[in-house]
């Protein structure tokens, strides 16, 4: 079977002193599809998404990412700013980090300086506004109002994005990483804090992301959300893999119910039920 293979983790291993957050995890992300690394608290999800974005280096393996074009990056030996603007990974973080004095608009901009600094030339070009950069700045707020409209914002794009409500912040995030133009979306549990209705439109949300081609790798509580959209789900707990597969193979694993919910393996089940 062929399979198109955009992330292919292979026995990585990240300590912190005495501490081993993750030991030896292998997992892949097919293209184009949602894949979730789920698990309970302190299971290293987190320290996974930080070697793939290069916020840590692992102690030991390797994180391979290769685009639709076959160009291929071995991430843990880039550095950490050619990880978003040449390996194409963007992601968010747990903790909101938005620029809350900014406006939606604004931090939108913000995500597209790449783009702008080499129209700038990276000089002055930009301050005397030469037409090449008149025109990249066109195309930044084009894409930025797109996202905007896309996320519900467009009323709000004056407001600071710290008035915003918590949802609205959220989504924000989203379309700030989208308008990187990522290959692979890395979300840091996207869904916490959100109601029903909220976690509903980030579902949608999600998923038409996936449609127009982008490959999302999602840390998630919200079973909910993760049992509806995942393609691909790979379970840890205490920084080892213990089961992966689609979100059916994995609710009715009996090691996933234990390990993720709880030692008591009925309650478990009848909660993953629940929230499925
Ligand atoms: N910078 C760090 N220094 C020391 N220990 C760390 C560091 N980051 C994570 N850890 C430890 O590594 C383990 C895995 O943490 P991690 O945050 O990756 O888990 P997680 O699955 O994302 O948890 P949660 O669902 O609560 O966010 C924990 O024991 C944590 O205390």
């Amino acid at each position: 079977m062929s399979t198109d293979r955009i992330l292919s983790v292979d026995q990585l291993t990240m300590r912190f002193g005495g501490i081993v957050a993750v030991q030896e995890l292998s997992f892949t992300a097919e293209r184009g599809k949602i894949t979730a690394l789920i698990g309970p608290n302190g299971a290293g999800k987190t320290t996974v998404f930080n070697c793939i974005t290069g916020f840590y280096k692992p102690t030991a393996g390797s994180i391979g990412l290769t685009h639709a074009n076959g160009s291929q990056f071995a991430i843990e030996r880039l550095k950490d700013f050619r990880i978003s603007k040449q390996a194409k990974i963007a992601r968010t973080f747990q903790n909101i980090r938005l620029f809350p004095g900014m406006t939606p608009l604004e931090n939108l901009m913000v995500a597209q300086h790449n783009t702008l600094m080499r129209a700038s030339g990276f000089t002055f070009l930009g301050l005397i506004g030469v037409p090449s950069y008149r025109s990249a700045e066109q195309d930044a707020i084009a894409l930025a109002t797109r996202w905007l409209k896309r996320v519900g914002l467009l009323d709000r794009a004056d407001d600071a994005a710290g008035n915003l409500s918590y949802g609205d912040q959220r989504r924000l995030e989203i379309a700030r990483a989208m308008c990187t133009g990522p290959a692979l979306l890395c979300l840091d549990e996207p869904a916490a804090g959100l109601n029903a209705r909220e976690s509903a439109a980030l579902s949608e949300l999600l998923l038409s992301i996936r449609a127009e081609g982008t490959s999302i790798l999602l840390i998630e509580h919200d079973m909910s959300v993760v049992m509806e959209i995942s393609d691909h789900i790979v379970v840890m707990d205490h920084g080892v893999k213990i089961a992966q597969g689609s979100p059916r193979e994995v609710r009715d694993d009996p090691r996933v119910i234990a390990a993720y919910l709880g030692t008591d393996e009925e309650e478990a089940a009848a909660v993953m039920e629940s929230e499925s």
